[in-house]
């Protein structure tokens, strides 16, 4: 069994929970070949292999990010002191591809290939999702979607995740397989 694990992330969070899910999986299905890797460095090769495909990002404005908002989420974390890190990882993102982009490569799969969707988000009404988005997308290259797409909690918008996230993500990765 081959799970490809991608995601995007800007300052960190949705990797932390992407890193969590490969965990799940990984002691769920201990003989699987489990691989996460940052959208940039997610070659669609690797996507033909996989029989399980998971993708994650952040929500922007109520839904996947978009050219704008990556910019946004750049240009909100320069120079915030303390902060060198995020700022590094947001721009690095920033300049690699989104996974609205992504997808447009994605080729479609063989019937039968498991997937699932997940988003890092803030706990505020309305907030929205990117999974939804993400879901569509996996569906509309013929991948069958094991379970709801779902939500993990940041508790500021650079993170840090709420306490327990990543025990959550865990056990949502071991549930996919
Ligand atoms: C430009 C921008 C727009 C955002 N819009 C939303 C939103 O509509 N809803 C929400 O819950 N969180 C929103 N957030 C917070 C992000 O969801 C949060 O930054 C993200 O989950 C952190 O994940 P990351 O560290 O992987 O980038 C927004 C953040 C940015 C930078």
């Amino acid at each position: 069994m081959q799970a490809l694990i991608v995601y995007e992330s800007m300052y960190g969070n949705t990797r932390e929970i992407a890193e969590a899910i490969a965990e799940g999986v990984h002691e769920a299905q201990p003989d699987a070949s489990v691989r996460c890797l940052p959208v940039a460095q997610a070659d669609l090769d690797l996507t033909r292999t996989a029989d399980l495909l998971v993708v994650g990002g952040p929500t922007h404005m109520h839904g996947m990010s978009s050219g704008l908002s990556r910019r946004m989420a750049v240009k909100a974390e320069a120079g915030k002191d303390g902060h060198r890190e995020q700022a590094h990882e947001a721009a690095t993102t920033a300049e690699g591809p989104g996974l609205r982009t992504w997808f447009r490569s994605l080729p479609d799969t063989e019937p039968g290939t498991h997937a699932a969707a997940f988003d890092t988000r803030a706990d505020i009404k309305h907030s929205g999702g990117a999974a939804d988005g993400i879901a569509r997308r996996l569906t509309q290259h013929h991948y069958d979607l094991t379970t709801e797409p779902e939500g993990f909690i940041v508790e500021e918008s650079d993170g840090p995740l709420r306490a327990g996230e990543l025990e959550r993500a865990k056990s949502w990765g071991a549930q996919l397989v």
